[in-house]
């Protein structure tokens, strides 16, 4: 099966590496161009613009960092409209949400194409072992013909019926990601400077019954301040501002969520935006100090 990938960032990268090692025909675009050397040393074809790649593959995926690059790769001069057209699909997988979805979708259709939305649950290690979960929605055929470029990337694919309801429950369950990681960090620094042992408070979260793989993955890292980035910090910003506007549309009342949005906002304007987003336990820090 030959797939178009654009965006190699964290995610990107790794999945259309792990699409080559499983056997797919890959041709990438990333808008540095320059980052698709790595995976054309891997086996994979280049594309010189969204537009060039979409016109080679029957299906194209995305993986941008936000609303506005999912919309501009489509949109934009040498975009992938100027080439979607009958037959072909197009798959976006970036977190956005579901207004933005809904337009790409509808731009699509109105050509011809396929559209499917398909965020992913899961950060960069499940992105490089194939171990993701996966949130679509949009046209069932073009889910059903995607299945087996899903299971490689995938542990678990879910079909969540109409466009904009994977962009909502990616949105939803980044919500509760971020306001979890905000409650651990303030956890972490009560802790220590109530005179307790950090790494004694993460044995116990991790036997009792809030015992989880973030905590797990992320404590011991955060209490020797690496944060390299597997999720960067102004990804999960931006994913909590798209919730927190989900929940006014709603007429959700969300104060826990606001609050981690802006401790988020408080780590960007310290530069930290480009961090994994446990960086947000340094926010927590400096104001407990
Ligand atoms: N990292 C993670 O753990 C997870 C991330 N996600 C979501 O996946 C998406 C990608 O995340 P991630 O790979 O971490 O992000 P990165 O920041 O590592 O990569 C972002 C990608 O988007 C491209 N891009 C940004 N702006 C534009 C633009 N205007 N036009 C074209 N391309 C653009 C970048 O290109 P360039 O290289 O040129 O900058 C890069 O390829 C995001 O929506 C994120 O929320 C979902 C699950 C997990
Ligand atoms: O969106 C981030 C993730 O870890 O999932």
């Amino acid at each position: 099966m030959e797939v178009g990938f654009l965006g190699l960032g964290i995610m990107g990268k790794a999945m259309s590496m792990n699409l080559l090692r499983n056997g797919f025909k890959v041709t990438v675009w990333n808008r540095t161009l320059a980052k698709c050397n790595e995976l054309v040393a891997h086996g994979a074809s280049v594309g010189e613009t969204p537009a060039a790649v979409v016109k080679k593959c029957k299906i194209t995926i995305a993986m941008l960092s936000d609303p506005a690059a999912a919309l501009s790769v489509v949109f934009d001069k040498d975009g992938v409209l100027e080439q979607i057209c009958s037959g072909k699909g197009y798959i976006d997988m970036s977190t956005v949400d579901a207004e933005t979805s809904s337009k790409i979708s509808e731009a699509i259709i109105s050509n011809g194409g396929h559209f499917l939305e398909a965020p992913v649950s899961g950060s960069k290690q499940p992105a490089e072992t194939g171990q993701l979960v996966i949130l679509a929605a949009g046209e069932k055929a073009l889910y059903d013909e995607a299945i087996p470029a899903f299971n490689v990337l995938g542990k678990k694919s879910f079909f969540l019926g109409q466009v904009g309801n994977g962009a909502k429950m990616k949105l939803v369950v980044n919500m509760i990601m971020g306001s979890m990681m905000n409650a651990f960090s303030e956890g972490l620094v009560l802790a220590e400077k109530c005179g307790l042992d950090s790494h004694s408070l993460l044995d116990v979260l991790d036997l009792g019954g809030m015992a989880n793989p973030m905590f797990r993955g992320k404590g011991p890292a955060m209490l020797k301040t690496d944060f390299s980035p597997a999720f960067p910090l102004k990804h999960q910003q931006k994913d909590m501002r798209l919730a927190l506007s989900l929940g006014d549309e709603n007429a959700v009342s969300m104060p826990v969520a606001a609050a981690a949005n802006e401790a988020f906002k408080k780590a960007r304007s310290m530069g930290l935006g480009d961090l994994d987003f446990s960086a947000v336990y340094e926010t927590v820090k400096i104001t407990k100090q």
